[in-house]
């Protein structure tokens, strides 16, 4: 067996490494060299301002696009090689809604659940499972356009995790959702690595919802500021104040883009 193999199967090695990716568009230079790794039960959070390259990565990540240059692994699979054995261990909710507005909520899950290949039975089992854990069981044969704002993001998250992935990618989840309901996932995102050992990465604009995570990565226009806790850059800079913080470390310029949002604390 290869060591990429054996690492794939045997749950040994990082869930995520990305090392030394490159992403542009024309002229446009979204990622420039990023590399990273996210441990396997570690929560990460990727903060950075809108146009950091926060989607580039996760569309990297997901198989939408190849890198430029660069290497991306995932639970063990090479993404350039073995991208279909990758993406059945990843749970993904992108920023824009990906949702078939016009099929029920039942049915959005089962056709995911097809794409992944579970019987009809685990399928069933499952999607009644999470339908009654994100509270839509009450919305099941509803279309997914009548549904509101927060029930669609609760649906995208039930997807995300009906095939049992390992690794959740989670773009801007919190958009759309009120600040009870933003704690509440943070909550969960917390409970999912504790009790199931999920990693996840969760790419947010937003201050106040990375220090739920274990360690913080700062991207600024396509590049890796910091990597490490929220304690440790604050020490770091000898500040308590994690937004000036960071702002200092991108360079100032507070005019650039919003790292939070007023009367949003999760
Ligand atoms: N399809 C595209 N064509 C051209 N430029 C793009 C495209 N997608 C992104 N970009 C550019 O690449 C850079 C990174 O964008 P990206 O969407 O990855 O950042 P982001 O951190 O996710 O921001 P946002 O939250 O606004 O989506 C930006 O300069 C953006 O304008």
């Amino acid at each position: 067996m290869t060591q990429e193999r054996f690492d794939a199967a045997d749950g040994h090695g990082p869930a995520l490494s990305v090392e030394n990716v490159s992403k542009s568009y024309g002229e446009v230079r979204a990622l420039g060299g990023v590399s990273l790794t996210i441990g396997r039960g570690e929560f990460v959070a990727i903060l950075g301002r809108n146009g950091a390259g926060k989607s580039t990565l996760l569309q990297l990540l997901t198989g939408i696009f190849s890198p430029d240059a660069g290497r991306i692994t995932v639970l063990g699979h090479d993404m350039s090689r073995n991208a279909i054995a990758a993406l059945a261990d990843i749970g993904v909710v992108f920023q824009q809604q990906t949702l078939d507005l016009e099929l029920s909520v039942k049915a959005n899950l089962l056709f995911h659940a097809d794409l992944h290949g579970l019987s009809r039975r685990e399928a069933r089992r499952r999607i009644s499972g999470l339908l009654e854990e994100y509270q839509l069981d009450g919305v099941a044969t509803a279309r997914a356009r009548t549904l509101s704002g927060g029930n669609r993001r609760r649906l995208e998250l039930a997807r995300a995790r009906l095939h049992r992935p390992r690794l959740l990618m989670m773009d801007e989840a919190s958009a759309g959702l009120d600040p009870n309901s933003r704690r509440a996932l943070l909550r969960e995102m917390r409970r999912l690595v504790r009790v199931e050992g999920m990693s996840i990465l969760w790419a947010t604009h937003l201050v106040d919802e990375i220090q739920h995570a274990d360690r913080i990565i700062v991207l600024d226009k396509g590049y890796v500021l910091y990597s490490g806790t929220t304690a440790e850059l604050t020490r770091r800079e000898q500040s308590d104040d994690l937004e000036r913080t960071i702002i200092t470390l991108m360079g100032g310029d507070e005019g650039a883009g919003p790292l939070n949002t007023p009367n949003s604390n999760p």
